[in-house]
Formats: C-alpha cells, structure tokens, sequence
C-alpha cells in the first residue's frame, strides 16, 4: 500500500496586487485502494491543490508538506512527481500542436517507466484502451487536444490515466463538459484503472452524479482555502440538497453555491 499524505498546507500566488493565500491549512491522507471526493464552491482552492500536488511553479507553498510514502513531494520536479505515481487529469487540458497523441501517450509512457514499452503491447494496450472509452482511433494521429471537443479533452485525460497507471490520480472536474454516456465511460475507465486497490484518487467535482458511478469512500467539503467538513458519502448527498450555504458568510452564498 502506498500513502499521499498532506499535511497543514499553506499555499499563495503572486498577484498584481501582492501576494494571495489561497490554502489555508488543509491536511488530507489517502491510501491507494481510496477513493476521496473534494466538493466544495467556486474558488475555495480545489484546483489549487490539484496544481500545487503536481507541482504547477505558479503557487508557492508557504508551509506544509505532501509526502508519497514518506518522500518529500515538494522537493521533485514535475516529472519527477509523475515517476513517483502522481497523476493529474487537468481541469483544462492544454492542447500541445504539432505533437500527435500517438507520439506524446508514448513518449510520456518512456519517461515514467524510465524504458519504451515493448512495441506490440503498448499498440494493443492503446488500442484495447481507446476502445473501451470510445476513442475513435483516428485521434492517435491528432495534435494533443487540438481542436478536441471538452468531452473528447476529458476522455484522452483518462486514456493517459489508465496507461499510466499511476499510484495516485488527482481528477480536476473531470466529469464537467461530459455528456450522460461520456460520464459513464470515463467512470468506467477510472474504475478499471483503480481495480485491486492499485490506485488511489483524489477525485475534484460539483456534483454528485460522477460519485454514482466512481463511490467514495471519504467526501471532504473545501471552504476558503480549508476543509470545512469531512464525511462520508451521505455528505455528496447532503451538499446537493443543501448546497453550501451553512459553511458560507451570509451575503457570499447565493452566487458561489453550484451544486
Ligand atoms: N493567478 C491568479 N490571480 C489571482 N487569483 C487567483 C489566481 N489563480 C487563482 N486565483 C484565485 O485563487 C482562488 C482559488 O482558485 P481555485 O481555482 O483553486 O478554486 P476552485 O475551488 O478550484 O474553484 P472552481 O470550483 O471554480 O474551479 C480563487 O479565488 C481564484 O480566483
């Protein structure tokens, strides 16, 4: 078993205006074969710590730790963090032109395992995969995510995922701009890649029909930059009827409440 363990991170950005803390003091462990849902309203920090785990220069961690089976996390560079197992499925994905899917899933492929994969299996293995998420296999001739739909962005993200195979998985509103079928597939993808309890996911949304399909153990509900609450399932359940009106200053709630 492999733990990511979070501990009293403090992290800020550098604005125009100066500096900004954005978390606060957030602490969160996560074994792999756990699956942990972070909800909460716009601009409470998700994304910043989906960024700041997978080490994004922009924020700069002010105090804390993250450590993956005691190692210091903050200490690696991006693609030393992927080595190590950490994944990210971006909340927008960025194209790269003049870069195929083919070349880049295979080049990355290399570079997390530190050797090419034996030709013929990863043919397959790419295969097999693009056609469980009903990827058409034209795309593997595509520039990464250039001109892509963003249901078509969010599947590719999940086609790295399963042949990563990472230890952890951070998904960054992955289910947003998925149609019904869309969302089940993806689920379906990161369910296969989480069989056996290889993998543990960090799983970032507003709502609860993602968590139908991949079910959380843990739901942590992320208020200014800080967990407010943390529960199980029955949480996801409670915000969806409730929203977060009880965990906002009155007068803020109305407009930053989605779910
Ligand atoms: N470059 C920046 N300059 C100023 N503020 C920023 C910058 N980057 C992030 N922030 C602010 O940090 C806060 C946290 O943003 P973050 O994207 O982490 O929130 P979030 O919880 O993921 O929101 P959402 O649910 O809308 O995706 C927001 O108030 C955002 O405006």
């Amino acid at each position: 078993m492999s733990t990511l363990e979070i501990k009293d991170l403090h992290v800020s950005i550098e604005t125009e205006q100066g500096k900004k803390e954005i978390l606060k003091g957030v602490s969160l462990t996560i074994n792999t074969g756990e699956t942990h849902a972070i909800m909460g309203p716009n601009g409470s920090g998700k994304s910043t710590l989906a960024s700041t785990i997978a080490g994004h220069p922009r924020y700069i961690v002010d105090s804390g730790s993250i450590t993956l089976d005691g190692e210091d996390v903050l200490e690696m560079s991006v693609d030393e963090r992927a080595r190590a197992g950490l994944f990210l499925a971006m909340q927008y994905p960025v194209e790269i032109p003049g870069v195929t899917m083919s070349n880049f899933l295979r080049t990355a492929k290399t570079a997390i395992d530190g050797e090419a994969p034996a030709l013929r299996t990863w043919t397959k293995d790419v295969k097999a995969a693009m056609t469980q998420l009903r990827i058409d296999p034209d795309f593997a001739q595509r520039n990464v995510n250039e001109g892509f739909s963003g249901g078509e962005k969010k599947r590719h993200e999940i086609l790295q995922l399963e042949l990563f195979a990472p230890k952890f998985a951070v998904l960054d509103e992955t289910d947003s701009g998925l149609d019904v079928d869309a969302l089940k597939i993806v689920s379906e993808g990161v369910n296969r890649a989480q069989e056996g309890g290889k993998m543990g996911t960090l799983l970032i949304t507003h709502y609860t029909r993602i968590l139908r399909y991949i079910k959380p153990e843990f739901v942590h509900v992320f208020v200014d930059g800080k967990v407010a609450e943390e529960g199980g399932p029955e949480l996801a359940d409670r915000l969806e009827e409730e929203g977060y009106d009880r965990f906002l200053a009155a007068g803020a709630s109305a407009a930053a409440t989605e779910v």
